[in-house]
């Protein structure tokens, strides 16, 4: 479990408090997880007469209980066993002025076990991808240096031999940021599969990512120029990026911004557990589940999956990340089918902001569905979030190939795939998995598309008669077509999405009644008839990160015919359809029909 708000902002005051005594924070953190241990958590006795007890604590005659890091966090051991300092990364010496080099101005010690060198082929970063194309792409290699002070401190020295042409110093700004950006999903989720040695190399990453992204706005630091490498220049001719504040007057090389990262605040705030390179797919700890990414790599960004309830394993199904066909449902977008009305070939850059709306726009009445911000627009999504508002021909139209605006255009949300940062998590509910947001979420924002096999309303009751006795989890959603003009269709024509086997993220996502935090919305893209669409998820107000992501799936609780196979609804709404329903079920009413989920 990761630390609680509580220990963290105790500690803190703590660290504070101690810092008078010249004494370290980590010294202190170790020393309090002891005396919260042996006064079972109780805060009062170690704050008393100014932390007496924890000063005491720290300065008897053996010192701070040491610490060992195990698989599902650390132990005290009480009687510390002989000091084994080269077993122990990172572990501070005191500082031997002897040792100190002219590049080493501050008097830290070395520590070369902790050096990490990290190879990186860049020819997929932004950068590169618009750099000269007849510099070939170096390999770069960045490294970093963990030096330590006996007062504590820990200085992080970045060193980049071959860097890629037009490659920048990244402010060390730029480099924790995006690296609290990774950690912001991977802690707040799930403390497992957290790893030091993880965290100094995704440094490295942050640092090489942060050097090639093209606008170094700004950033004073030297930039690469293009020339190649001398073939002997050693590496130390490059300047270094030093990571440390305190030590104002502390730099190497040419480089000065600086800033201080606690190696400290790292290992405080998680759970150290390492999972092995080996499960990167699938990481298996006592009972706890993870995988790193569920798309393996077809979304543009990394879905993890965690399950730390129970011991189930993670679903088998192929992510995929459009939807396919299937058999006989055939849609096949047709460039022939859409005309120049339906399109805007004379449109350059981004539609939305044309004085005069173009013919995208023109079906909404010369109003595009998005706003500037890429937000589905209030007014539209009110409408679609209260029902009875709802028309059954709203939707969204997006530009699609035969338009002249480029996929930056902000007429094209839904294509351009998910942004936001997910994650799926086994609920505590008892539904099963859900899917979760670890980000903030503005309201109108598009979270993902439900995403699966395309079959015809025949083909998926086949499918479903050869289970029809089983009470299972169902992935299925009924493009309800007769929301456009064409009238009511026939099974074989009625088309449907089935996430059972092949399927995207939303296959996750859980029913919550009548309030939701997203509501579908048709989204037409490139088939202008309204037979096929885009059933994507909004935000229907803002949402906070690690909230669970939920849609109000039309289920008709109180409808017998369709519940014979609904799921016993958990999702603790206070307007739960299905209350009403299971009081009346323990009468034994039941009968049965399919339960295919509705959109509208
Ligand atoms: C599209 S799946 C959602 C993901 C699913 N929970 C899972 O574990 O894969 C739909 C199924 O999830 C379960 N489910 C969804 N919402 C639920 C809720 N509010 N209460 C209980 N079960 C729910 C039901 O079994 C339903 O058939």
């Amino acid at each position: 479990m990761a630390p609680s708000k509580l220990y963290l902002e105790k500690s803190k005051q703590a660290c504070n408090a101690m810092k008078r005594y010249d004494i370290s924070p980590s010294t202190v953190r170790s020393t309090l997880k002891h005396l919260l241990k042996a006064y079972e958590k109780n805060w009062k006795y170690i704050e008393e007469d100014d932390y007496k007890v924890l000063l005491d604590a720290i300065l008897e005659p053996e010192g701070p209980k040491e610490m060992e890091i195990v698989e599902h966090g650390f132990v005290f051991i009480d009687e510390p066993e002989e000091e084994e300092e080269e077993e122990e990364p990172l572990k501070r010496r005191p500082r031997l002025r002897s040792e100190t080099t002219s590049s080493n101005p501050a008097g830290y010690l070395r520590e070369n076990r902790g050096n990490l060198c990290l190879e990186y082929n860049n020819s997929d970063t932004k950068a590169n991808k618009n750099k000269n194309k007849d510099v070939p792409l170096s390999r770069c290699s960045s490294e970093v240096d963990i030096a330590s002070s006996s007062n504590g401190e820990v200085k992080f020295t970045f060193s980049i031999c071959k860097p890629p042409p037009g490659f920048g110093f990244p402010s060390p700004d730029a480099v924790t940021k995006h690296l609290e950006d990774i950690y912001q999903e991977k802690f707040q989720a799930f403390a497992m599969g957290f790893s030091l040695a993880q965290v100094l190399k995704q440094i490295c990453e942050c640092f090489i990512e942060q050097g090639n992204a093209s606008d170094h706005v700004g950033n004073t630091n030297p930039s690469f120029n293009n020339e190649p490498e001398k073939e002997d220049a050693p590496t130390t001719d490059f300047p270094r990026f030093v990571v440390a504040s305190e030590f104002e007057d502390c730099f190497i090389g040419t480089f000065k911004k600086q800033q201080m990262v606690g190696i400290d605040e790292l290992s405080c705030s998680s759970i150290l557990t390492t999972i092995p390179k080996a499960q990167a797919t699938v990481g298996l700890c006592s009972k706890h589940y993870w995988v790193d990414d569920i798309t393996r790599g077809l979304e543009k960004r990394e879905i993890s999956l965690v399950n730390d309830v129970d011991d189930e394993k993670p679903p088998s199904f192929t992510y995929i990340k459009t939807n396919v066909n299937y058999d006989t449902a055939n849609v096949k977008p047709m460039l022939a089918s859409i005309s120049d009305e339906n399109s805007c070939p004379g449109c350059f850059g981004d539609c939305l902001f044309r004085e005069v709306p173009c013919a995208c726009a023109v079906e909404k009445g010369g109003e595009f569905a998005y706003t500037t911000d890429g937000l589905v627009d209030e007014k539209f999504l009110e409408k679609r979030i209260d029902i009875t508002l709802r028309k059954r021909t709203e939707f969204i139209k997006e530009c699609w190939y035969k338009c002249g605006c480029g996929l930056s255009c902000g007429n094209r949300v839904v294509q351009r795939g998910i942004q936001a940062r997910l994650q799926v998590f086994m609920t505590r509910e008892g539904k099963g998995w859900g899917l979760r947001t670890l980000e903030d979420l503005p309201k109108g924002t598009f979270v993902c598309e439900y995403v699966g096999e395309i079959v015809t309303n025949r083909e998926l009751f086949e499918r479903n008669e050869l289970n029809k006795n089983e009470e299972h989890r169902r992935y299925s959603v009924l493009l309800d077509a007769d929301w456009s003009s064409e009238g009511f269709l026939k099974d074989e024509e009625a088309l449907c999405l089935d996430a059972t086997l092949f399927g995207n993220v939303a296959r996750f996502i859980n029913h919550r009644c009548v309030d939701a935090n997203m509501v579908e919305i048709p989204v037409e893209v490139e088939s202008p008839d309204h037979h096929f669409y885009h059933h994507a998820f909004f935000t229907t107000r803002e949402v906070k990160a690690m909230e669970e992501l939920t849609w109000d799936y039309g289920i008709d609780f109180d409808d017998d015919s369709y519940a014979r196979k609904a799921f016993r609804c958990k999702c603790g709404s206070n307007y739960c359809k299905a209350v009403k329903r299971y009081k009346r079920s323990r009468r034994g009413v039941a009968s049965g029909k399919e339960v295919i989920v509705r959109v509208n």
